[in-house]
């Protein structure tokens, strides 16, 4: 069972906003109606970026890949917040309202940039998801892609700690910066055996489709050459991921809506086939892969759209740790073959 703050993540995602859930992560309970609409015009107010962000942002090659530009531009964001110096508990919440609404818009703003589209400006009346899509397409999102898109930030807001939170503690625990971390967590998330996996799994989706092979056979030959596949395992659940009930029906419900069911269809056929071979669960990257795609977003979106919704869940964990901090310090053992180990000098090794 998967819950945030002891809430199960099946009620969050079926009556709960981004929003909502960023409040429950941050404050550690639900909010009444005034709290809820205070702490969404706050996170909608601080959808401002610095010039000097902006002109960064402009002079990067359109050829970096927007998890990059994302890293850097938070490592950046750093330099011009407001609290700069500060990690004290209110820093970090309004440095966190910032960063959370900040990264959606770096992303929608790189995007644009580099498609040479002008960027849209932000709409402060829209819910957090609403304007990131508005964003990124110039265009107002219809209810159906603004409540997935809703539904997929709730998914992937926290997950206990997991390799990018667990970075970003690690990060914070040195007393370092809230943005230290989150640049950190970032890096971490990058990574194909983490948050990179829905990227890859859309990678192979196409490249089942590019050449016309059934998606079985393909990924029986993965197996044979003893490849993983992407969007499937996980550390903890041996079970179905919670997240992945969501994703599947998402992603067979937005490509019926749109007539095209052609990624759930070799999604089902390919999860079928490695539950039955490996007694492997899809995890909650592989059916967000077909769900983003219907959704009409470029594959190299999918993990900085993960940092979008997954900065809430950092910012609570560093805001925890800064609240009652303890360096987190592990041991390693030497486990060569004698100890002590004698010195050789270098004209006799
Ligand atoms: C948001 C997230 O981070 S969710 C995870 C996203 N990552 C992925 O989807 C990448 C693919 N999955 C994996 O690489 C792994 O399942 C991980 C990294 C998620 C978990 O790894 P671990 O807990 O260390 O399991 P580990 O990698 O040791 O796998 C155990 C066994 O299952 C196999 N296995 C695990 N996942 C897969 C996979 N996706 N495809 C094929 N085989 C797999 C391993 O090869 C290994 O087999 P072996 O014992 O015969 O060597
Ligand atoms: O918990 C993990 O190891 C990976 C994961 O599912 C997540 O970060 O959402």
């Amino acid at each position: 069972m998967l819950s945030y703050r002891g809430i199960d993540i099946h009620e969050l995602a079926s009556k709960s906003t981004f929003e909502e859930t960023t409040y429950l992560l941050w404050e550690g309970k639900l909010p009444t109606a005034s709290e809820l609409a205070s702490f969404s015009k706050e996170l909608a107010e601080a959808r401002e970026l610095n010039p000097a962000v902006l002109d960064f942002l402009r002079s990067v090659p359109t050829t970096a890949t927007p998890m990059e530009v994302l890293r850097t531009a938070v490592s950046l964001l750093s330099i011009y917040d407001a609290d700069e110096k500060l990690s004290t508990h209110d820093a970090n919440v309004r440095k966190s309202f910032r960063l959370t609404a900040q990264i959606a818009m770096i992303v929608a703003v790189f995007d644009r940039i580099r498609k040479g589209k002008p960027v849209v400006e932000a709409d402060k009346s829209l819910s957090h998801a609403a304007n990131f899509l508005w964003m990124l397409n110039g265009e107002k999102p219809s209810e159906t892609a603004t409540r997935a898109l809703d539904i997929a930030l709730i998914l992937h807001a926290d997950h206990e700690l997991n390799a990018s939170t667990f970075a970003a503690r690690v990060i914070a625990a040195t007393l370092a910066d809230l943005h230290s971390a989150i640049t950190g967590a970032i890096g971490a998330l990058k990574g194909p055996l983490h948050g990179g996996a829905n990227e890859a799994t859309m990678r192979l989706l196409y490249a089942i489709d590019e050449a016309g092979a059934d998606p079985v056979e393909y990924v029986r030959q993965m197996f044979i050459e003893k490849k993983k596949i992407s969007g499937f395992g996980h550390r903890v659940y041996h079970t179905e991921d919670p997240r992945a009930t969501h994703l599947r029906r998402m992603s067979e419900e937005l490509g019926t809506a749109a007539g095209n069911t052609k990624w759930f269809d070799m999604s089902k056929k390919i999860e079928a086939f490695v539950k039955g071979e490996k007694k492997l669960n899809a995890n909650v990257d592989f059916y967000s892969a077909s769900t983003y795609t219907t959704l009409g977003i470029d594959i190299d979106l999918f993990t900085p759209i993960f940092a979008v919704s997954r900065i809430s869940g950092w910012a609570a964990h560093v805001i925890e740790q800064h609240d009652d901090n303890r360096l987190i310090r592990p041991r390693a053992d030497y486990t060569g073959p004698e100890y002590p180990a004698p010195y050789i000098p270098v004209d006799k090794r």
